[in-house]
């Protein structure tokens, strides 16, 4: 196993050029929150916009609208019945999101197909929660594209088949293959399996007061934000799983227990920390 270190950070994040514009930093869709789990959706886009992406569209029921827009005014929306703005919308994006809050009733597991049948090869699909569990219970065929997978360990038993003691470097690394995916299986801490090298990688950062709902659906918009961004796509996996945690150490120096609104606010100062130390 490799370490996931600060190092990565600072090669990846670079400052920005004087010559650029929100076009340059990417377009990402998140795809999730239902009635009752707005909140994961809402973080997953908040973390995305605040990791940088250039222009964030949230396709999400629209009970969550006012919510995301009170505390987001930046990210746009789109109801999670309008197949049609969806289809027009998904495959001009570079990164998509699905399964922070989405739930795995009939509704969601159409709009998991559309996405499924809507996303371009050249395109990155993140894949996290309700998501993978529905991929799990029906079985579903994923689609040709950049795909990252990022489970919990229930979530992973789910889709791998791996009961959780049984989730040994080895036997990850032999599902992962065969989903041709990236894998990121999350825990106190967290692996990555890169669907293009052969090294695996464990994060060295994380504390159990980031164990609070809504901090993997945080990540999902971190990851999003640094994919859509930043050139090396592996770099970029690794280097939000590093900042996310990062943050989450620092502010556990004061704190019990760390919110995941709290990691997001953090965001930008720690970027432009990493990026001003990016040669050292
Ligand atoms: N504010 C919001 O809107 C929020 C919305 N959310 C959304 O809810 C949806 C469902 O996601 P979910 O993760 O809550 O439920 P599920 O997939 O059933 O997994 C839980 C089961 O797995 C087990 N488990 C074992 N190992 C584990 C591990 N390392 N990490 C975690 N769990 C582990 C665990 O064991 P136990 O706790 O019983 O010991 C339990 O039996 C999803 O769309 C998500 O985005 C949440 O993000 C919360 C905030
Ligand atoms: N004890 C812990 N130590 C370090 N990291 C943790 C710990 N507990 C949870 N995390 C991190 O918090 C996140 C939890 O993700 P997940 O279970 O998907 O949350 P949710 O679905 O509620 O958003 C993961 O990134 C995981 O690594
Ligand atoms: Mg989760």
């Amino acid at each position: 196993m490799q370490k996931i270190t600060e190092t990565i950070v600072k090669q990846t994040i670079s400052r920005r050029k004087a010559q650029s514009h929100k076009g340059t930093y990417g377009r990402v869709m998140t795809i999730g929150g239902n009635r009752q789990f707005g909140g994961a959706i809402i973080l997953s886009t908040s973390a995305a916009v605040y990791a940088g992406s250039g222009l964030v569209t949230c396709v999400t029921d629209p009970i969550n609208f006012a919510s995301l827009h009170a505390r987001l005014p930046e990210a746009m929306v789109i109801s999670n019945q309008d197949a049609t703005s969806i289809k027009q919308l998904l495959p001009t994006m570079d990164v998509v999101v699905i399964g922070p809050g989405l739930g795995e009733n009939y509704q969601a597991l159409k709009l998991l197909e559309l996405t499924f049948s809507t996303i371009q090869k050249q395109q990155t699909l993140i894949i996290d929660g309700s998501a993978i569990s529905l991929i799990a219970s029906h079985h579903l065929k994923l689609p040709d594209t950049h795909l990252i997978f990022t489970p919990h360990q229930m979530e992973w038993q789910r889709l791998s088949g791996l009961p959780i003691k049984e989730q040994t470097p080895r036997n990850n690394r032999q599902v992962q293959e065969k989903l041709a995916g990236t894998v990121i299986v999350k825990s106190h801490r967290t692996e990555v399996y890169l669907a293009t090298s052969k090294n695996n990688w464990r994060n060295t950062a994380g504390t159990a007061a980031m164990a609070t709902g809504g901090m993997g659906d945080t990540l999902t918009g971190i990851i999003a934000g640094f994919v859509a961004q930043f050139a090396d796509s592996n770099q970029a996996v690794l280097a939000a799983v590093y900042t996310h945690s990062k943050i989450a150490d620092y502010l556990a120096k004061k704190q019990y227990v760390v919110l995941p609104s709290q990691i997001i606010t953090h965001l930008p100062e720690y970027m432009a920390k990493m990026a001003q130390s990016e040669n050292d």
